[in-house]
């Protein structure tokens, strides 16, 4: 849709040298859009144009010479700063703001069911007030068409609500199966690993180095809904849904997930938003929090900020700071980032997910911070089931110890506790098994 269209990029600061317009130019790329030319503004934000009136006008200039169909602001604009730069700007020419842009991209990147829904959620949510200003504006001035929104219908922010709490709904009943889903693979004995970070730290890169390569017929049998691949590109928010495999870190079962990565000044709508995609990180054992190690102490920390914002209200699980591409930065401004970021990410693990380089501390650390298990002997006689119990503690658990002694097998293992009440009551069952019980009359 938006393949190669022209787009001028602006952005505002309110004090300083330039605004940096690195980011907002690799969404709009990101976006398909080509980037024709860059306008920035050093000043207070006018509460008509959000820029200087004069620098408006600029804008529409670039706009003219460049031939560009669009305008994209870094900037967070109101309703009628929005209406405002567009009355500058020689007619059809759009004015894109910041989440725009990015619902642009989730828009063209959901493929999946829920995902669709999430970005449906965030434009309706984004529209609402807007809705709402035109239907002021509308009655103020009568302009009807405000913002190309269509002309003014008394209904539509009923509709916008209706629509809003029925995608809601469904959302919620998805999240509820998601929930229990990583219920039934906690019970079958997985640890629920989640790589989270800011878009392009390398999460995917890392999971694919870190996923076993069982085979994709052997993954599928296990877990219909595990997916084999996870793409990574030079390019912000490629991965959009969320990807699940298998990894084998030693002696746990790790199912690892890799989703959506975090993007600054967002605004907490949208955020809430992809909840549900959310929650597999809110929601596991354990959070790989991936940073790229290769930009600047400052872009670093940054990223680190953001990423703790997004996880601080709802994340239940340990973080482990993972400082990645470690292959394109010197064991020395190593150390210096390091110590410079302490206070943001103590104890990293630091790592190449392109060369596999210190994968390996890696997985011992992932093993060191995944919830303790308990260690556990028992005596079974060899009778029905006893065999499929150990079978079973194979796939559950961790078998240290099978040794078998006439007619008696002792199996000494390890799993998370509920695993090891579950087995206590599968012996019993063994042992005595139900109907047989001398005491049954
Ligand atoms: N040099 C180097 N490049 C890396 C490393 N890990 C990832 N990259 C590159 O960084 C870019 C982004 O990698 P991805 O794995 O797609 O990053 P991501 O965090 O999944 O990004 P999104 O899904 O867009 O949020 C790609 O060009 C990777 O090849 C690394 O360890 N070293
Ligand atoms: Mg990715």
């Amino acid at each position: 849709m938006s393949d190669g269209t022209p787009v001028v990029v602006a952005k505002r600061v309110d004090s300083g040298e330039d605004a940096d317009l690195s980011e907002i130019s690799d969404l709009a790329r990101a976006a398909g859009y080509d980037v024709v030319a860059t306008r920035s503004q050093s000043r207070t934000e006018d509460a008509a144009y959000h820029f200087g009136e004069g620098k408006a006008a600029e804008l529409a200039r670039a706009v003219a010479e460049t031939g560009a169909a669009a305008v994209v602001v870094d900037n967070r604009l109101g309703p009628y700063q929005t209406y405002n730069i567009g009355g500058k700007l020689p007619t059809g020419v759009e004015v894109i703001d910041r989440f725009t842009l990015i619902l642009e991209i989730f828009g063209q990147r959901a493929n999946a069911r829920k995902a669709q829904l999430q970005v449906e959620l965030a434009e309706l949510r984004y529209e609402l007030p807007r809705a709402e200003a035109k239907a002021s504006l509308a009655k103020r001035d009568e302009r009807p068409g405000f913002m190309g929104l269509g002309e003014y219908d008394e209904s539509r922010e009923r509709d916008i609500k209706a629509q809003i709490s029925r995608i809601q709904q469904e959302l919620d009943d998805i999240a509820d199966k998601e929930e229990s889903r990583r219920e039934r693979r906690r019970e079958s004995g997985f640890d629920l690993v989640a790589l989270a970070g800011y878009t392009n730290a390398g999460k995917s890169t890392l999971m694919r180095r870190l996923a076993d390569d069982l085979d994709v017929g052997e993954n599928e049998g296990l877990h219909p809904d595990l997916d084999p691949t996870a793409e990574s590109e030079d390019r912000l928010f490629t991965t959009l849904g969320t990807t699940t495999r298998r990894a084998d870190t030693g002696t746990r079962d790790v199912l690892l997930t890799d989703t959506v990565g975090f993007v600054s000044d967002l605004p907490h709508w949208l955020v809430e938003s992809f909840e549900s995609t959310l929650d597999s990180v809110y929601r596991a054992d354990l959070v790989l929090l991936v940073v790229d190690a290769s930009e600047s102490v400052e872009a670093m920390r940054d990223k680190l900020v953001t990423c703790h914002d997004t996880l601080y209200e709802r994340n239940e699980a340990p973080i482990v700071t993972v400082l990645n591409k470690i292959d394109r930065v010197d064991g020395p401004e190593l150390e210096r980032k390091r110590a410079a970021l302490d206070a943001l990410a103590p104890n990293p693990v630091a790592v190449s997910g392109l060369t596999g380089e210190s994968v390996g501390e890696l997985t011992d650390r992932i093993e060191a911070e995944l919830p303790a298990w308990r260690e556990e002997r028992l005596l079974l006689p060899l009778a029905d089931g006893a065999m499929s119990l150990v079978s079973w503690l194979y796939d559950h658990g961790n078998v240290e110890r099978e040794e078998y002694t006439g007619e008696e097998v002792v199996v000494e293992f390890s799993a998370r506790p509920a695993i090891v009440e579950q087995a206590r009551s599968k012996a019993a069952e063994v042992r005595a098994p139900a109907g047989e019980t001398e005491s049954a009359d």
